[in-house]
């Protein structure tokens, strides 16, 4: 994603024009440009002869280095600097200075680079977005666009987006309302959408939609860097909403993706029911999430030997998450062979009136919650809803700290050999419980999920992996599959089967040490799996229009990966071999 207004590469074309000679260059083009565009940056790697061809003798310091140690280097960086958001402001400055060695330290160094550039580092910089805010990055529409969006859509330099992630930021992982600052969100989604899947980065595109914000933190913030009004609601909203969606596909085409993250709980499931048939489009936070919940649910199935409509599931928070998983798991248990109400009377809901149940004198069940209403006398206190209802899987949802208390972690160990616990809210202090209180509290034996990393607990002389139930497991790959099969709606199916299709990718040896999901070193691997199989079932159902049908759906998914070599931005045909200088 280069911020110039140059032309930049567009992975279809070579970027050095028709003469096809990477060793000269535009001629148009030299010297400090080719510093100064992300795209085209090598940094030290410039070899001697790009360096003499290219106009770039004295530009930079007379060493070169090889990918490796430029890679070296970057990680000895993070590790100098003692905070997280220092280190993000340092990974984001590369990003911005060398697009493909940010991509492919990420790529090479997931598991220690995701946690800085995604949850949970990403939630302290939206915090502090309008503070720390450098070199813009995406697509700002406030408002005052609404009428013109599409033209303001044709500012960004890059011609062949084929993914949108885009937020209104009213609720921003489980911190609330974090107006335009939530750029980070969109920002960090589709970083990982080319890191863990290998979506080109030139087909992506950030976008936050700036409606106001309720937070009056922010109002007042001197450098709050968004508009300074309170959201705008109702009839305007819905309109600058269906104008974006419009303006985004006639730009863009028909088969733009628009990936909807961190929205407040009513308009997204109102925005996705809307445009969910008529747009490439789904909400992450209800589907993306129900499937990683899902998909390590049905992994841990395989600990607890259990099928899944055995299962009691309860969840603490009725929100996205929570109701987006219920509805999944019952599809999921009516492809067991179980009907639609007995999967559903398995499932069991808590939110901030307590249990979910018929004729609940408190009020406050909307229309998505109604279809998890029980028989059953109501409850407010979780550890009393834990011991009654004694389910087998508990899952949170609610971004409430802690909420998982001791007793309750006890309880679950009580009931069940081995109670399945996923603490699912973003970012780490808002997680239910931590991964140490709940392998101690259940004396080791639960199966533990949560969205957030924990490092490895070792308790006694046993080590317990938590498993990462975040949807950064899913949507990278389901991107994938969608935009290269081009469809224009996406079903809901889409992500039972993205779901399966991780929890399959489960070994018997990650098993056997409590891992509900496959490692994040293999991530670029299962998100190819996953989009093959998504890729699969899109061409079955006759939702892809892409023609021909390519039979080897993995080899066809792998041909459309980036895979941050500097040489598909420049020498594509013909390699430059450093020499090294000539003094
Ligand atoms: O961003 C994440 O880590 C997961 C997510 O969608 C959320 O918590 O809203
Ligand atoms: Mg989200």
């Amino acid at each position: 994603m280069g911020q110039s207004n140059q032309k930049v590469y567009d992975g279809s074309v070579d970027h050095f024009g028709s003469n096809g000679d990477p060793c000269c260059g535009d001629s148009s083009k030299r010297g400090i440009y080719y510093l100064r565009d992300p795209v085209l940056c090598k940094g030290l790697k410039f070899s001697a002869q790009e360096r003499e061809n290219l106009g770039l003798r004295g530009l930079l310091p007379p060493s070169i280095r090889c990918l490796e140690s430029q890679m070296q280097a970057v990680i000895e960086n993070i590790d100098r600097l003692e905070d997280s958001l220092s280190k993000y402001m340092y990974l984001r400055q590369l990003q911005d200075y060398n697009q493909n060695l940010f991509f492919k330290v990420l790529m090479e160094h997931t598991d220690k680079l995701m946690p800085i550039v995604y949850t949970p580092t990403v939630g302290l910089v939206c915090i502090k977005y309008s503070l720390i805010f450098q070199r813009p990055r995406g697509i700002f529409l406030t408002i005052q666009d609404a009428g013109r969006i599409y033209d303001v859509l044709g500012n960004w330099p890059e011609k062949e987006v084929r993914a949108i992630v885009v937020t209104d930021g009213e609720r921003i992982l489980g911190l609330g309302d974090l107006g335009a600052n939530g750029m980070g969100i969109p920002v960090g989604k589709l970083a990982l959408y080319t890191a863990l899947a290998g979506v080109p980065p030139n087909k992506t595109l950030p976008v936050t939609l700036d409606v106001g914000t309720n937070n009056e933190k922010l109002l007042s913030d001197p450098y709050y860097i968004g508009m300074r009004h309170k959201r705008i609601r109702g009839r305007e909203y819905d309109d600058f909403i269906e104008e974006f969606m419009e303006a985004a596909i006639k730009r863009f085409g028909r088969s733009c993706l628009i990936q909807f993250e961190d929205f407040g709980n009513e308009n997204a499931f109102r925005l996705l029911k809307k445009f969910q048939e008529r747009y490439s489009t789904f909400n992450d936070d209800i589907q993306g999430t129900a499937s990683v919940a899902v998909a390590g649910i049905l992994a841990s199935l395989k600990i607890t030997d259990l099928k899944l409509s055995q299962n009691v599931f309860l969840f603490q928070g009725a929100g996205e998450a929570a109701l987006g998983t219920a509805d999944l798991l019952v599809m999921a248990m009516e492809q067991e062979g179980v009907s639609r109400v007995e999967a559903t009377r398995r499932i069991w809901m808590v939110d901030s009136k307590g249990l979910i149940v018929k004729n609940r004198e408190t009020g406050g069940i909307t229309e998505h919650k109604a279809r998890f209403t029980q028989e059953h006398e109501h409850l407010t206190n979780l550890e009393d809803i834990v011991k009654t209802i004694k389910p087998t899987v508990l899952i949170g949802a609610s971004a409430q700290k802690g909420v998982f208390s001791e007793s309750i972690l006890r309880t679950m160990a009580e009931n069940n050999e081995r109670p399945v616990i996923f603490a699912l809210s973003n970012p780490t202090d808002k997680a239910e419980c931590t991964a140490e209180q709940a392998y101690t509290f259940t004396e080791g034996r639960c199966v533990f999920a949560s969205g957030s990393p924990f490092d490895p607990v070792t308790i006694e002389d046993q080590t317990f992996y938590p498993g990462q139930g975040n949807n950064a497991y899913i949507f990278p790959g389901v991107a994938l599959a969608v935009i290269e099969c081009g469809v224009h709606t996406i079903a809901d199916q889409v992500f039972l089967v993205a779901a399966k299709a991780l929890a399959n990718q489960v070994k018997q040896e990650d098993l056997e040490e409590g891992r509900l999901y496959p490692p994040l070193k293999n991530i670029r691997d299962v998100s190819v799996q996953i989009a093959a199989k998504v890729a699969q079932f899109l061409y079955v159902e006759g939702m892809a229009t892409r023609r021909p049908e390519p039979d080897d759906k993995v080899a066809f998914l792998r041909s459309k990966q980036y895979t941050a070599d500097y040489e598909m931005a420049t020498s594509h045909r013909h390699p430059v071999t450093s020499k090294g200088l000539h003094h």
